[in-house]
This record gives C-alpha cells, structure tokens and sequence, in this order.
C-alpha cells in the first residue's frame, strides 16, 4: 500500500490533472490552491450554459454542498463525468444540518453519480440514517471516530461504501477509508485543522485530484489524500510551533507542506492500517 500510494502523488505531479469544482465561496482560494500544491490544475466553474462542457474535460469532478447553489449545474457536471467515466468526488458539508443538503447528496448518491464521499462524521452519519447529526459544518463530538468506536465504525464506513458503490473516506482525529472489500485506517494529523475552517474541503479537493489522476485505483487514490493530508498537517504543526504561530500561518503551511511532498516522503511517514 506505502508503495502504491507513493507512486499516486508522483503520478499525480507528472500528469497534472485537471479538477473542476463546484464548491463553496467560503474555502473556494485554498481548494484551488491544494489543488495546484498536488500537481493539478483546478477550474471553478457553476454556470450551467459551460459546466457538461467543462467536467467533459477536466479529469476528476468535486462537488462540495458547503453554501449549496448551483444544483442543476452539479448535476449536469455530474452525468458529463459518468459519461466520460471520470470520478466525481462529493463532500457533503453539513449534511443533516438542511433538509436541501440531504436531499441534493441522495439524489447524487442514488443515481449512482458519486464515486468518492468525502466527510467528517457527522456527515457520514447523516447520510447513512437520514438523520440530523450536527448544525453546522463541523463534526458534533458524539459522533467522533475514536480508537473505542473504532471496529463498528469501519463496519458502518464499510457498509455504506457497499450500498452506495462508492470509496468512503470519512475524516477526523482518525481517517477510515474503504471501498466495501478493504478498509484503512489513517492516524496523525494535527489538531489544529480543525480549527481552521478549510481542512476538510481541501482534503476533498486533493482526493480528486489524486483520483483524476488515477482513476483505476480511487481507493489507494482516497488513501493517498487521507496520507498526504495527515503527514502534511504535521509538518505544518511542527513548523508554526518552531516559529511561534498561529493558526493563519498554520493554513499556510498545510499547503505549503503540500506542494513540497514528495511520493519518497509520503512513503516514510505514510501510517495506514489496513483493518
Ligand atoms: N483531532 C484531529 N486530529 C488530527 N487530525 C484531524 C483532527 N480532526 C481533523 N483532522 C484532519 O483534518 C482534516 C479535515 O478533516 P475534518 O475536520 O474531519 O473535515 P471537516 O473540516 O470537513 O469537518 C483531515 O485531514 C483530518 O484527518
Ligand atoms: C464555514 C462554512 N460554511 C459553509 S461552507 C464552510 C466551509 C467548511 O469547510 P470545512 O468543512 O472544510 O471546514
Ligand atoms: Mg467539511
């Protein structure tokens, strides 16, 4: 796994995929930007007169519902990248927290258009039952995967991962990762992303761009991400520590970290656990 997963970041840099995201105006510059830092190019674009036009060329597709409009333009993005069988990558932020929200990420999930789901808990959570988990965009603790919950959790990312024929990579002070058959557990990162606004959207945007670059393998692409994003958040931590920071220089460093990785270096601090 540390192999294949280092040589999806290089593979990524040599091929500079494109990613279109239809995404939130809140964290939109540091999706972009993660994006760019991973060896990608990254396109905005939610118009629906441009959008089929736009997906049809780009490798990987993001939909983040995080200040959710544009729903007939992700929706026609969607069906252009399943013609063209690229990967869409849906965050549902705040899944649970509107009515609007769960019912856009159904829709997507039950027409078979998500290939990769990436959220925290919460969110998760609420698209498996229906139910609302958190107001807001950030994870409510109860819902936390913690070494404890951590079995019957995988089981439930496992089992959602099967109803819905997509990779689940469900994020926080422990990633899990599955696509129904494997299942990997990702530990590290710092806390601090968490209190950044940001981290979770742009772990969403580095997925898609691993995955458009390789899109045979969106499982190990999902690991890679989960990897990158937890090793990368270390080193951002160590670095705002060593200069007396604080968290805007944190954001900072995290891509920062990004754009400096190397597969090499992934491959020495990669912690993952295959369950
Ligand atoms: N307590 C934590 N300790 C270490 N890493 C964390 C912690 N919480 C979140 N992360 C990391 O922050 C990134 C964003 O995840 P998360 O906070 O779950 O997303 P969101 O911002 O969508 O809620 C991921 O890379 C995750 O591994
Ligand atoms: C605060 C906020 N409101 C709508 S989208 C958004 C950003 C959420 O980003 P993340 O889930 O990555 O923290
Ligand atoms: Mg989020």
């Amino acid at each position: 796994m540390t192999e294949c997963v280092a040589q999806i970041v290089e593979r990524t840099l040599q091929k500079r995929p494109m990613v279109h995201s239809i995404t939130n105006n809140v964290t939109v510059n540091d999706c972009a930007n993660i994006i760019l830092a991973a060896g990608g190019s990254a396109i905005m674009a939610q118009d629906e007169r441009e959008v089929a036009e736009i997906t049809s060329r780009s490798d990987a597709l993001s939909l983040n519902m995080g200040a959710l409009r544009a729903q007939e333009a992700m929706l026609l993005s969607a069906h252009a990248a399943k013609r063209r069988k690229r990967p869409v990558i849906l965050d549902p932020v705040a899944a649970g927290a509107s009515r609007l929200r769960g019912e856009m990420c159904a829709r997507l999930l039950e027409a078979g258009l998500v290939s990769v789901v990436r959220g925290n808990a919460s969110e998760v959570w609420a698209l498996m039952t229906g139910a609302q988990h958190t107001l807001g965009v950030e994870v409510n603790a109860l819902d936390q995967v913690t070494e404890q919950n951590l079995s019957e959790s995988a089981r439930r990312v496992s089992l959602f991962s099967r109803e819905t024929g997509a990779v689940v990579l469900l994020s926080g002070a422990l990633d899990i990762v599955s696509d129904g058959k494997c299942t990997a557990v990702l530990r590290g990162g710092s806390e601090m992303m968490r209190r950044i606004t940001g981290a979770g959207c742009m772990l969403t945007s580095l997925t898609a761009a691993y995955c458009g670059a390789n899109p045979e393998n969106l499982f190990e692409a999902a690991v890679a991400a989960s990897g990158v994003m937890k090793t990368c958040g270390e080193l951002a931590y160590r670095r705002v520590c060593e200069e007396m920071e604080g968290t805007a220089s944190f954001r900072t460093r995290l891509i920062d970290a990004v754009s400096m990785l190397t597969g090499s270096d992934l491959a020495a601090k990669l912690r993952v656990q295959i369950l």
